[in-house]
């Protein structure tokens, strides 16, 4: 290759990885595979030692990939935060090992072997037993400081068990969203009309650099410690088990193996075994354990010379594209499954694997009866990943996508700007309608628990369920039609029913099956416009005042209340007597001690949820508003705010206040 060749594919080959970086460090989100991304780094590797002239200082290859936010403040690391060298062979573990040995010029080492755990890495800081922060990577130099967001996280302790720990020090770890979290997440945003997501371990860095730690504590991440600094201690596994002994959470599957040897049998044994861990890990982390050791070792600029991870192949095999079937689901969106020939892929049989939408199946150009590569990476739900062109028949033709609805064959619509098509049929569409009233009696919507899938089923098909206003109307003698329904279970179901009309206003605006609009937008939304009637009222602008509430569910909210049919239908229940008013207590006024000053309130409090705050302004005479513009009297800043706002109220001279001021200032005092 020619230096001028060479110089252009390094600098093809940087731009590409750059733009993944950004991608998967800012935005939470992978267009490729790791194992694709590895192979471009390792390109890029392989060109700069071959043509060293010709590397960048601020390379891929030389830095951590990512970087810090404008959202949050930035702390910079006493200790480094690097990354690992990574491998996908055996023999470039021995290679590694080769290089260990030689470095320590032939004294005894033995390593310290854990599971690489598939998350977002952090650095928790501890003050005389005490969490004083928590914070990101970043670019390994300065990370962002999320601790609001950590301190939510159950398995962090806030204060320290037992005795012994130094004043200071500081632990890393891997926070991670284990997998039925995830699975369930997913379940929930299908069943509001959103998109899936698509693996963990994006959507748990995502959701540590979420701005409103009440929502980060509802999403249940984890966290397991790998690594005490710090601390004088002579091993790495010393310092696990002192970690162990002040109550963190470390996961049970470390081991310490003599040689490398050792090292190839423990990643031999968890290869399948990992895949029933409760999370996803993508593989296992090396390290020497004596830390003298590692010390003479030492580092590169990007990662220690003394660890290393291996990194699990995901398990790819080929099998038969039998079919494509199309599910619509509760909204209408239909999805397309791949129906394959079973094959045994990491530990279980597959016979399914999602398809997506349309564009996937484009980009993947599947044809029925060609081969295909399916994949179980660390995700539960089987990916196909490509075709084998070689095995194609040279007669099959591209896929047709259907152009109706598989279910009540209404022609299928595409929204601009979304990549899945629609039923439009919401009122005739046996899955939507069925999809409705299950969305309605669930849980956290209705509760109306002596209510199932099959029960929805056969009323519906006897006609007695189109809608869940219908609910409402069902006699004795209707239910006494259902397989299997007794005096007894009759009473039940009804009792069920009846007794779901006092379910509170913010669960009923959820059931109803708003699009975009989850539990915590229903509950933001009943808080802020207190009645159904407000709700409906509203201009897509007033909705957009309402917290949480972003162009995209305005815009839907508003659309909802256009519509006739949902109009009748919340007619309906009204008159069935159910909840439409919030009976949170007006705020009664207590004083007029905040003298119609008007308030924006951004960040995140110690003291006050951002909502209780709301209150105590409404309640003492003064005025929330949304933005920040000229005429605002008070920015009320907490942890985490944006610098953006910081910024543009500075500029306009509007004055900042910490929570401590506004307490002052609600006792009457003038700042
Ligand atoms: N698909 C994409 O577009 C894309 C883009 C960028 C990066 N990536 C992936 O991310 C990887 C690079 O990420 P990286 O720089 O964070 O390094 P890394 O993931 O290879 O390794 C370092 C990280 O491993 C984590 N870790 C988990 N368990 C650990 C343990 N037991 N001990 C020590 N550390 C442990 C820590 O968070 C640490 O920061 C690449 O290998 C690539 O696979 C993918
Ligand atoms: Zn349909």
């Amino acid at each position: 290759m020619s230096l001028e060749q060479a110089q252009k594919e390094i600098q093809q080959l940087t731009e590409k990885i750059n733009y993944h970086n950004d991608l998967y460090y800012q935005k939470s989100r992978s267009e490729i595979s790791d194992q694709e991304f590895d192979g471009l780094l390792a390109k890029l590797n392989q060109l700069e030692q071959a043509h060293p002239q010709l590397k960048q200082a601020d390379s891929p290859t030389q830095r951590v990939g990512g970087a810090i936010t404008k959202e949050f403040a930035t702390v910079y690391h006493q200790y480094p935060m690097l990354s690992l060298g990574n491998t996908y062979s055996e023999e470039e573990l021995r290679d590694f090992d080769g290089r260990v040995a030689k470095g320590l010029d032939g004294d005894a080492y033995e390593y310290f072997c854990e599971l690489k755990f598939d998350g977002v890495s952090i650095s928790l800081i501890y003050e005389n037993g005490i969490l004083v922060k928590g914070v990101t990577r970043g670019d390994g130099v300065r990370g962002d400081d999320v601790t609001t967001n950590v301190r939510t996280i159950r398995n962090i302790p806030l204060k320290l068990k037992g005795k012994g720990y130094p004043a200071n020090f500081e632990v890393r770890g891997e926070i991670f969203m284990p997998k039925e979290v995830f699975a369930q997440l997913n379940k929930e945003r299908e069943d509001i009309g959103e998109e899936r997501y698509a693996n963990a371990r994006n959507t748990a860095s995502g959701t540590v650099k979420m701005q409103d730690s009440g929502e980060v504590a509802k999403r249940k991440l984890d966290c397991f410690v790998y690594s005490l600094l710090g601390t004088e201690t002579d091993t790495h596994e010393d310092g696990i088990k002192l970690l162990e002994t002040w109550g963190f959470n470390v996961s049970p599957t470390y081991k310490k193996c003599k040689d490398i040897n050792g090292v190839l049998e423990y990643i031999h044994q968890w290869e399948m075994k990992r895949l029933e861990l409760p999370l996803e890990t993508d593989g296992a982390v090396i390290k020497v354990n004596n830390k003298e050791q590692q010390d003479r070792l030492g580092f590169t600029a990007k990662s220690p010379r003394w660890a290393i991870s291996y990194k699990y192949k995901a398990q790819s095999l080929s099998t038969r594209l039998n079919g494509i079937t199309y599910q619509v689901g509760r909204t209408g969106a239909v999805t397309p499954v791949a129906e394959l020939e079973p094959i045994f892929l990491a530990g279980t049989t597959v016979k399914r694997a999602s398809l997506h939408n349309a564009n996937e199946i484009a980009r993947l150009d599947l044809r029925i009866g060609d081969y295909v590569f399916v994949e179980k990476g660390g995700e539960i739900i089987p990916k196909v990943t490509a075709v084998d062109k070689d095995k194609r028949d040279a007669k099959s033709q591209p896929v047709v996508y259907i152009d109706k609805c598989p279910e009540c064959n209404t022609p299928l619509i595409r929204f601009e700007g979304e990549a899945n098509h629609y039923c439009p049929n919401i009122t005739g569409c046996p899955v939507q309608i069925k999809g409705r009233v299950e969305h309605f009696i669930q849980r956290k919507a209705m509760d109306i628990d002596s209510l199932g899938e099959r029960t929805i089923d056969q009323m519906y098909q006897l006609g007695l369920v189109k809608s869940p206003a219908d609910l409402y109307d069902l006699k004795k003698e209707d239910v006494l039609k259902l397989d299997g329904y007794k005096d007894k279970s009759v009473k039940n179901l009804l009792d069920g029913i009846q007794k779901s009309k006092e379910t509170p206003f913010e669960s009923v605006l959820f059931a109803i099956g708003i699009r975009y609009v989850g539990k915590t937008v229903a509950e933001k939304l009943a808080r802020y416009f207190k009645t159904i009637d407000n709700i409906a009222a509203a201009t897509v602008e007033g909705l957009l005042a309402a917290p949480e509430v972003g162009e995209k569910i305005a815009q839907s909210v508003y659309q909802f209340f256009q519509n006739a049919e949902n109009q009748k239908e919340i007619t309906r229940l009204k008159q069935a007597g159910l909840q439409f008013e919030s009976t949170a207590k007006e705020p009664e006024k207590e004083s007029d001690t905040l003298g119609n000053k008007s308030f924006v309130i951004s960040g995140v409090f110690e003291r006050y949820e951002r909502d209780q705050l709301q209150d105590i302004i409404l309640k003492n005479g003064g005025r929330v508003l949304s933005g920040v513009s000229g005429k605002l009297d008070y920015l009320l800043a907490g942890d985490n705010m944006g610098p953006s706002k910081r910024e543009k109220a500075e500029k306009l001279g509007v004055k900042i206040i910490t929570e401590q001021e506004f307490e002052e200032l609600l006792k009457g005092h003038s700042l």
